[in-house]
C-alpha cells in the first residue's frame, strides 16, 4: 500500500506559515492535501485563516503539540483517514501539519516515527521550516526552540524578504547554515510560495534525530497566553488607539498577537496580526467564518503575568459596542 507523505511545518510564532499555507493552497499542485493545524493558544484562530479547502482542515487545540497534545496528533490522522472512507472528506494525497510556532519538532518527530499507525499510513516527507527573515535574529538568540525548528528543518523558507534589507537577509542566510548546513534554503517572496520551494525531496532522518538536546518547550515556565471571544462593532480610532496602548505596554514581552475583528462599518472581518512588537498591515477574510462576526483575539507573551494579557483583552472587549464576553480563557504552557 502507498503510504501517504506528510510534512511537519514549522517555524517560530508569526513566521509566516499560516500565511505560506494559503498561498500554497491556492494553487493547482497542491489541491489534494489535508491539513492539521496545531495553535500554541486555546482558542485557535488558524484554521479560520486558512480560506481554501477548509473541509481538510483539522485543527488541534489544547497547548503545543510536542509536549501537551503529543498524542492527538496520529488519532488526527486516523480521523482524516475514516473520513474520507465515509466520503465525508475529498481523498487527499499528502498531509501538511502546521506546528504551533512555540513548538519543538522534535519530540513530535519521535513520536511519529516510533507509532505504528502512523508508519502503516504515512511517511514522512520532511520538516518545513519558515524563518521571518527580519526577526529571526533576535528570536534565534531568545528562543531555543526557533534554533532546534532550524536544526530540524530539510528546508527553510525565508519569509517577509520584503521587510528586510539584502544585508540583513545575507545575515540571516549564514545564520542558518551555521544551525543546519544540510537544509536547503529559499528566498519566498510575499504570496509566491510554490509546490516546488515548499516540499522535501528526500528526508535525511537519522541526521535530523542525531541532534542534541531535544527536550521539550525548553523554558515552558515563560510563556503564557490569553484568548478571548466577544460579540460588538469595534470602531477603528478605538481600536488603533487599543493596538498602540498595548503593543507599548508589552513590548518585547508581547511575541505574538492574532486577532479576527468585527470593525464598525466594514462588512468583512478584519485580521490583526503582531510579531514581536511589529503590528502588520491588516487583512481583510472574504468572509465571517462560521458566519458569526464574532471578535476573537489571541495574545501570546513571554515573561509576562497573565493576568496583563486578559487585562488588555478586556479592555478590548469593553470597547467594542454592545460587547457580550462570550468566554475567556488563560494558559500557561507546561
Ligand atoms: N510583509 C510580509 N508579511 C508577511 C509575510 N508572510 C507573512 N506575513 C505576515 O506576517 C503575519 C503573521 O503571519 P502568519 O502566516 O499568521 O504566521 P504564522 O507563522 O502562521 O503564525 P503563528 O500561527 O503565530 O505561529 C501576518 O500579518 C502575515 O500577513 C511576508 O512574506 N511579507
Amino acid at each position: 500500500m502507498n503510504r501517504t507523505p506528510l510534512v511537519l511545518l514549522t517555524g517560530f510564532l508569526g513566521a509566516g506559515k499560516t500565511t505560506m499555507l494559503n498561498t500554497l493552497l491556492a494553487t493547482p499542485e497542491f489541491r489534494d492535501t489535508a491539513v492539521v493545524i496545531n495553535e500554541a493558544g486555546d482558542v485557535g484562530l488558524d484554521h479560520l485563516l486558512v480560506e481554501q479547502g477548509s473541509d481538510s482542515i483539522t485543527m488541534l487545540e489544547g497547548g503545543c503539540l510536542c509536549c501537551r497534545a503529543k498524542g492527538a496528533l496520529a488519532p488526527a490522522l486516523a480521523n482524516l483517514m475514516r473520513r474520507t472512507r465515509d466520503e465525508s472528506l475529498p481523498p487527499f494525497k499528502r498531509v501538511v501539519v502546521e506546528t504551533s510556532g512555540l513548538s519543538d519538532p522534535a519530540p513530535l518527530l519521535e513520536g511519529l516515527i516510533t507509532d505504528a499507525y502512523f508508519n502503516r499510513f504515512f511517511e514522512l516527507a520532511g520538516v518545513v521550516t519558515a524563518i521571518d527573515a527580519r526577526a529571526f535574529a533576535a528570536t534565534a538568540d531568545r528562543h531555543p526552540e526557533a534554533r532546534m525548528q532550524v536544526a530540524l528543518a530539510d528546508r527553510l523558507l525565508l519569509t517577509k524578504t520584503d521587510l528586510a534589507t539584502s544585508g540583513e537577509i545575507r545575515k540571516v542566510q549564514q545564520a542558518l547554515t551555521n544551525l543546519n548546513p544540510h537544509a536547503r534554503q529559499h528566498l519566498v517572496q510575499p504570496g509566491m510560495a510554490t509546490m516546488s520551494a515548499f516540499w522535501p525531496q528526500a528526508l535525511d532522518l537519522p541526521r535530523a534525530l542525531a541532534r542534541p538536546n531535544m527536550i521539550c518547550s525548553p523554558e515552558p515556565a515563560a510563556i503564557a497566553s490569553a484568548s478571548l471571544v466577544f460579540e460588538g462593532a469595534i470602531e477603528p480610532d478605538a481600536l488603533e488607539a487599543w493596538l498602540d496602548h498595548t503593543i507599548n505596554l508589552l513590548g518585547p514581552m508581547l511575541l505574538r498577537m492574532k486577532a479576527i475583528l468585527n470593525v464598525a462599518d466594514t462588512t468583512r472581518p478584519t485580521v490583526l496580526h503582531a510579531v514581536q512588537g511589529l503590528l502588520h498591515r491588516p487583512l481583510d477574510l472574504k468572509a465571517w467564518p462560521n458566519g458569526d462576526r464574532q471578535n476573537r483575539v489571541v495574545l501570546i507573551g513571554r515573561d509576562v503575568e497573565e493576568q496583563i494579557l486578559m487585562d488588555a483583552l478586556a479592555r478590548l472587549s469593553t470597547i467594542a459596542r454592545a460587547p457580550i464576553q462570550k468566554f475567556a480563557k488563560v494558559s500557561h504552557q507546561s
